[in-house]
C-alpha cells in the first residue's frame, strides 16, 4: 500500500496554486448529463472523486475526454441504467446522479452514497424534494429507486440547510413542468457554480446563493462550456498551512470573499492575511493566540476546515475550543494528533486543544479526507518522519498535493510499503 512520508520542520516558502473546487466538480459532472449535446468543464481538479465519477458516467454511456483539467462529456447516448453498487459507494456526491437521472429519465436507481464518515449523513431532505416534485421513492436493499410519470414543480422547504439536497433538487427540477421554489436553501458558492452551469445549458434559475431559489422548468438543456470556481476548502487548507508552517506563502487562484470566515479567525489568532484579487499572501506568523471556532453553514466557518484548523490550534498559546455544529463525529484527527503529542480532547461535538506543543512524528492514519489534510499539516511541523496511511481519503479531494507541497520546499513523498510493515506496527 502507499503512504505519505513527511519529514517535518522545513519552513515552507513560495506560491501554491489552488485547483478547481471538488464540491463543485462532483455536481457539475452529473449535471452535464441533463444536456442533449456535449458539455465542457474547464479547471477540474484531478482527484479520485472526479475519476470515479468519470467511470460512473461512462458506465451509463457518456462519452468523455479528460485532459489537463478539461473534461468534455457527451451525454447524447446515455441510458437509464440502475447503479445500485460499485463505484457509487466510493464517494458522497454520487447522490447527484439521483437528481440528474431522475430529471432526465424520470427514473433512477442509485446505491446509497459513500464519502467521509463524520456521523450520520442522512439524505431525507433530498428525498423529500424528489417526492415533492412527484417522484415515488423507495429504498430497496441499500439502493434508492426513484420513479415519476412526470415531474411537476413544487414549493420545498428544507428542514435542514443542506448543500447536497439544494443541488439535487435543482438538478431534478430544471426539466420539470412549472415552477419549483426551494426555501431555506444552502448558499455555498458551489451552488452558484452549479446554477451557472445549468443556466448556461438553458435552465431558468434565480436566487442561487440566497436562501430562496426559484427554478422554472424548461423542455430541453443543451451543451455549453464552463470554468469551475477555485476550491475554497483547498485554499483554506493552504492558508492554515501558511500560518502553521509558512515562511511567507502566496496562495494563488483563490476568491478571498469565499474564505472570509477563515481569514477572520486567522486574524483573530494574530496571523497577517493580505488579500489581493485572486491571491492571498500570508507572511511568517508569530505568536499565535488561542481562539474558539464554531462551524456553521456558509458563510460561517466551514466544517471542512475544522480538522486542518485544529492543527493550528496546537501551535497557539492557550486553550482553543472547536464546536462542529454540522457533524456529530468529525474529530477523528484528534486521536491521531495525540499520537503526535498534541494536547487535545474531544467531548461530543467539541474539541478542546491546548498549546503550544512541539509535535513529534508518528505513524498515523487518515480516517477521512480532512482528517488526512490535518495530519499532512501536522507532519509538516513535527520533529522526525511522519507516516500517513489510508491516503486515498486525501487523494479523494486534494489534487497533486505531493507536488504542490514539494514546490514550497516540503519534504514529502508518496511511498509504497509492504502490508507486513503496516501490520507490525
Ligand atoms: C460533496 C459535497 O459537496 N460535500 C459537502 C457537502 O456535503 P453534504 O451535501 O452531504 O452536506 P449537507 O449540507 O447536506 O449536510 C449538512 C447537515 O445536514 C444534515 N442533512 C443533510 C441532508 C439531509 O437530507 N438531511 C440531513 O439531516 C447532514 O447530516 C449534516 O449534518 O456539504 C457539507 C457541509 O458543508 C460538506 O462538509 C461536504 O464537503
Ligand atoms: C466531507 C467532505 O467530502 P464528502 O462530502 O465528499 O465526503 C469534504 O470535502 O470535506
Amino acid at each position: 500500500m502507499e503512504v505519505y512520508k513527511i519529514k517535518g520542520a522545513n519552513r515552507l516558502h513560495g506560491t501554491i496554486k489552488v485547483s478547481g473546487a471538488k464540491n463543485s466538480a462532483v455536481a457539475l459532472i452529473p449535471a452535464s448529463l441533463l444536456a442533449n449535446s456535449p458539455v465542457t468543464i474547464e479547471g477540474l481538479p484531478e482527484i479520485l472523486d472526479v475519476w470515479t465519477l468519470k467511470e460512473i458516467l461512462e458506465e451509463v454511456g457518456a462519452k468523455i475526454t479528460f485532459e489537463d483539467g478539461t473534461m468534455t462529456i457527451d451525454p447524447t447516448n446515455i441510458v437509464d441504467m440502475p447503479l445500485p453498487n460499485g463505484n457509487i459507494k466510493k464517494l458522497r456526491a454520487s447522490y447527484y446522479l439521483m437528481g440528474a437521472l431522475l430529471g432526465k429519465f424520470k427514473k433512477a436507481a442509485i446505491g446509497l452514497p459513500g464519502g467521509c464518515h463524520l456521523g450520520p449523513r442522512p439524505i431525507d431532505q433530498h428525498i423529500k424534494g424528489f417526492e415533492a416534485l412527484g417522484a415515488t421513492v423507495s429504498n430497496e436493499h441499500g439502493a434508492i429507486y426513484l420513479r415519476a410519470d412526470e415531474l411537476v414543480g413544487s414549493k420545498i422547504y428544507l428542514d435542514v440547510v443542506s448543500v447536497g439536497a439544494t443541488i439535487n433538487i435543482m438538478l431534478a427540477a430544471v426539466l420539470a413542468k412549472g415552477r419549483t421554489i426551494i426555501e431555506n436553501a444552502a448558499k455555498e458558492p458551489e451552488i452558484i457554480d452549479v446554477a451557472t452551469l445549468l443556466s448556461n445549458m438553458g435552465a431558468n434559475i434565480k436566487g442561487a446563493g440566497t436562501n430562496v431559489i426559484r427554478i422554472d422548468g424548461v423542455n430541453e438543456l443543451h451543451g455549453t462550456k464552463h470554468t469551475i470556481i477555485p476550491d475554497r476548502i483547498e485554499a483554506g487548507t493552504f492558508m492554515i498551512m501558511a500560518a502553521v508552517a509558512g515562511d511567507g506563502i502566496t496562495i494563488d487562484n483563490v476568491i478571498p470573499f469565499h474564505v472570509e470566515a477563515l481569514t477572520a479567525k486567522l486574524r483573530e489568532m494574530g496571523v497577517k492575511v493580505e488579500e489581493y484579487e485572486e491571491q492571498i499572501f500570508i507572511p511568517k506568523p508569530e505568536n499565535l493566540q488561542a481562539v474558539d471556532v464554531k462551524t456553521l453553514v456558509y458563510p460561517g466557518f466551514p466544517t471542512d476546515l475544522q480538522q486542518p484548523f485544529s492543527v493550528l490550534m496546537t501551535q497557539a498559546t492557550g486553550t482553543s475550543v472547536i464546536t462542529d455544529s454540522i457533524y456529530s463525529a468529525r474529530f477523528k484527527q484528534i486521536d491521531e494528533l495525540r499520537r503526535m503529542s498534541a494536547n487535545g480532547r474531544v467531548d461530543g461535538r467539541t474539541a478542546v486543544i491546548t498549546g503550544p506543543v512541539n509535535l513529534e512524528a508518528a505513524t498515523v492514519r487518515a480516517s477521512d479526507l480532512r482528517a488526512g489534510a490535518a495530519l499532512v499539516l501536522a507532519g509538516l511541523i513535527a520533529d522526525g518522519e511522519t507516516e500517513i496511511q489510508d491516503i486515498f481519503h486525501i487523494e479523494r479531494g486534494y489534487s497533486s498535493i505531493i507536488e504542490k507541497l514539494q514546490g514550497l520546499g516540503a519534504d514529502i513523498r508518496r511511498v509504497e510499503i509492504k502490508e507486513i510493515e503496516v501490520n507490525n506496527e
